[in-house]
């Protein structure tokens, strides 16, 4: 991106805020992308993130995710660029909070868990701004990460998808990059319910085993801190080897453009679901959908999160969320497949024009916004 209005369309980035307080090291960059449906949602992600028009393809993906799931709220993101140490580390929350704090008049941007962040940074947000998502059980919160709602959506997402790719979850072999909040919760579901996880990747590497992996040992290793690799079952492998183990289904749960044109001839999988946000450039999925590999797109399949944050904000049970999770990402899947089946669209493409119409509707109805027809109110 050369001027920052490089990423500027009818729908957005509605406001590019770049913090920098050299004091304590803080240098953040949060976008408010579109909030024509609501305020804007915004994941916390405390990474390195490489560019701002990065942010701003994030940011967008949050837009799509809230109007295709029905939420009334726009997209955003906050990136945190990272120092050293943990979450835990009192400089970090210091920056949190400082962050929290600059923005405690941009009543159009709510907080939620992202990468590097959780629900104890979403605390520290809520005491500084009261607008956060995504909170511990003692502020009203109902755990999202626990009951891995993001997961949850993916295990729908897939199960949908199937039907499409003509084979069952019972015996279809999983790999997975990224074994995260979202990574982990999704291999539970999808064991549960009897795929065969064999090959699961962290930063440390890859484990694999044919005949599948131990996903609660592995929980288990993350929670002390360690590597998938570090478990005594499977072979260790490169971290990227990933990428072309033998499987049916491929889930993305590491991070942005884990798959490029430069490796995806090397996926061998018949579906891949997009976890993570941004996790396949456009071209990547052009690529697998010329080879008849469905792919579901990242704010069609990973909206469980977001969708159950949205409702705990709005004082929903457990039971109610993670009803909602599957119905909406249920449906969504089915209608974005139909079409592809049907009219041979990029899923990507069915997913955008799926979310972008209550978008334009709304966008009609008001005063500022580019779509609008309303010319004579200016
Ligand atoms: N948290 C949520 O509810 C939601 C998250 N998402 C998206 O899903 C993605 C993952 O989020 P989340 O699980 O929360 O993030 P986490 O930070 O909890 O997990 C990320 C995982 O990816 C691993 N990883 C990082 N780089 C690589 C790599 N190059 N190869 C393999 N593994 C790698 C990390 O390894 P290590 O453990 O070694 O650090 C970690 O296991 C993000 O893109 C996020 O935006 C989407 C919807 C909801
Ligand atoms: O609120 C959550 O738990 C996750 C939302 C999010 O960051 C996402 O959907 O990418």
């Amino acid at each position: 991106m050369r001027d920052i209005f490089d990423a500027a369309d009818e729908f957005g980035p509605t406001r590019i805020i770049h913090l920098w307080e050299p004091s304590i090291g803080l240098k953040a960059t949060v976008i408010i992308d579109n909030n024509i449906l609501g305020p804007a949602i915004g994941g916390l992600r405390i990474a390195a993130v490489a560019s701002t028009s990065e942010c701003c393809r994030l940011a967008r993906t949050m837009t799509l995710k809230c109007a295709a799931a029905d939420l009334p709220h726009g997209g955003g993101i906050a990136v945190l660029h990272p120092a050293p140490g943990s979450l835990e580390n009192a400089y970090n929350q210091h920056r949190v909070r400082a962050l929290a704090g600059a923005l405690r008049s941009e009543d159009q941007f709510i907080f939620t868990p992202d990468m590097g962040s959780d629900e104890t940074a979403m605390a520290w947000i809520h005491d500084e701004n009261g607008r956060a998502m995504g909170l511990p059980r003692e502020l009203g919160g109902i755990a999202l990460s626990r009951i891995g709602a993001a997961g949850w959506g993916i295990y729908h997402a897939t199960e949908v998808a199937l039907r499409y790719c003509g084979f069952k979850l019972e015996d279809a072999r999983v790999v997975i990059q990224g074994f995260g909040t979202v990574g982990q919760n999704t291999a539970r579901y999808l064991a549960e319910n009897g795929a065969v996880v064999v090959g699961i990747s962290d930063s440390g590497g890859t484990l694999y085993h044919p005949r599948g992996l131990d996903i609660a040992e592995l929980v288990a290793l993350k929670k002390n801190g360690g590597s998938v690799t570090d478990s005594t079952e499977g072979e260790r492998l490169a971290r990227d080897a990933a990428v072309h183990l033998d499987c049916d289904i491929w889930i993305a749960a590491a991070g942005t453009d884990a798959i490029t044109q430069v490796n995806v001839d090397r996926l061998k999988a018949r579906l891949v679901v997009e976890a993570a946000d941004a996790s396949l450039p456009p071209s990547a999925e052009r690529y697998l959908h010329e080879k008849g590999v469905i792919c579901v797109p990242d704010f069609i399949a990973n909206a469980g999160g977001l969708i159950g944050a949205a409702m705990e904000y709005r004082g929903a049970n457990k039971t109610q969320i993670l009803s909602a999770i599957k119905e909406k990402i249920r449906r969504n899947t089915e209608k974005i497949l139909q079409s592809v089946e049907t009219d041979g669209t990029l899923p990507r493409e069915a997913a955008i024009q799926l979310a972008i119409k209550p978008i334009v509707k709304a966008m009609g109805y008001r005063r500022w916004s580019g779509l609008s027809t309303n010319k004579g109110t200016a």
